[in-house]
């Protein structure tokens, strides 16, 4: 069939292209849409892995009957139960009703949960292996590497790891499916994009999986279940995602103001001109108001640099500032060069919370710590200037 795409002579891409929905889990904007990747196994048995969100339902049907005609899927594995994944299982069951789906223990508590389902199961527990033919299919237990029952399958005969969520990332598939087909500056962006606001918060977890499989597998291709197919160059992937989990960045700095009337915007201006001036070509500058948070993260998740403007409001800080701190205290931020700097005009209260966030998260504080009263004065501006150059020097000397 056309539409399904050939892994191996008997491994295929039956997946879908999401180019509908506006927001991932109703939070991350998907300007390029995401695809839902499933993969069928035809061996003596027949094995599907993972399914497609509910609205791709028939989409899906259609691929695995392109596949295998009348033949019957025999086993459905769960490596992840997110909706995403997880939707078609029902329609799937009625097609297919003597498949057995096979997940641990979590997953069939989620799959009683979310779908009532108790029958047609088979419960595998870590290095349990499946038995399909002229393969087998191992088992690895990850959990949290997004949720508690998350795993991965590593097909034996083609060394292909089948990895759920990990190594995956934002964007559809445009006609190409693996990693030789496309060139991969945009899906740098988009893959880091998923991994900061998605698995970010699981980094230690997912290091440290990704430490076991390079000890424990020979990895000949990576399916995750978004995005691309690493054939080529799984070592890239895995590399990248490990670098992320770690938090190793790049020497550049995201310099972020909340603002409403401007005057903290003057301020942020001043500190990435002084950062030009000292060296640093990497600099992202964003109003929090206007730019969806889901790319400011991307971004400090590149680099090794980050500096925080906010304006007081009604004794706190700037609401949409109030959410950055808070997505980056959830992710553990750490290793970072920080700046920080606040504006008010009578109680004020942004700086004390940029002062919390900076005992909080683990990062290198640079003075000075900055406030102004009112419209910022030129000795304000000098600071500015002066926190600016020392964020250039700390980041050079830094860089992880
Ligand atoms: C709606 C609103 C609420 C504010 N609430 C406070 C406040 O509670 N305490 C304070 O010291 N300043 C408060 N301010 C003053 C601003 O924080 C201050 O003027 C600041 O310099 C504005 O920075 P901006 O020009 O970057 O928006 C408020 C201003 C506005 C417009």
């Amino acid at each position: 069939m056309y539409h399904s795409i050939k892994l191996t002579d008997n491994v295929h891409w039956v997946g879908v292209n999401d180019k509908e929905t506006d927001l991932f889990e109703s939070l991350w904007p998907l300007p390029e849409g995401i695809s839902y990747n499933s993969y069928i196994i035809e061996d003596e048995k027949v094995a599907l892995i993972d399914t497609v969100k509910i609205n791709y339902n028939d989409t899906l049907l259609s691929k695995i009957k392109g596949i295998i005609g009348d033949k019957d899927v025999d086993y459905l594995i769960i490596n992840h139960m997110e909706p995403d994944h997880s939707g078609s299982i029902k329609s799937l069951l009625e097609a297919y009703p003597d498949m057995k789906i096979v997940g641990n223990k979590k997953t069939l508590e989620f799959l009683e949960g979310f779908y009532g389902i108790t029958k047609n199961t088979q419960v595998i527990a870590d290095g349990d292996q499946l038995d399909l033919g002229s393969r087998k299919l191992t088992f690895y237990i990850t959990p949290m590497v997004h949720w508690p029952e998350t795993m991965m399958t590593f097909d034996e005969k083609e060394e292909i790891l089948f990895a759920g969520d990990a190594f995956g990332g934002f964007g559809s598939l445009n006609g190409y499916l693996f990693d030789d087909e496309v060139n991969l500056d945009f899906f740098e962006d988009e893959i880091r994009r998923y991994f900061s606001n998605i698995i970010g918060k699981f980094g230690p977890v997912v290091h440290k999986t990704i430490e076991r499989l390079k000890s424990e597998l020979d990895i000949q291709m990576i399916a995750s279940t978004h995005g691309l197919v690493w054939r080529e160059n799984p070592g890239y992937i895995i590399e990248e995602y490990d670098k992320w989990s770690q938090q190793q960045t790049d020497e550049g700095v995201v310099v972020v103001y909340g603002t409403m009337y401007g005057n903290t915007k003057v301020m942020a201006e001043v500190v990435a001109r002084s950062l030009s001036e000292h060296g640093i070509e990497n600099i992202e500058l964003y109003d929090v108001s206007r730019k969806d948070i889901s790319f400011i993260i991307n971004d400090i998740w590149k680099y090794n640099g980050i500096v925080l403007g906010s304006c007081t409001y009604n004794n706190g800080i700037f609401p949409p500032m109030e959410y950055l701190l808070k997505s980056l205290e959830t992710r553990n931020l750490k290793k970072r060069v920080l700046g920080i700097f606040g504006s008010y005009s009578w109680s004020g209260g942004a700086l004390d919370r940029l002062i919390e966030f900076k005992d909080f998260v683990t990062c290198n504080i640079t003075e000075p710590i900055i406030e102004t009263k009112f419209s910022p004065n030129h000795d304000v501006l000098e600071q500015c200037y002066e926190l600016g150059k020392n964020v250039a020097e700390a980041v050079k000397v830094n860089n992880n």
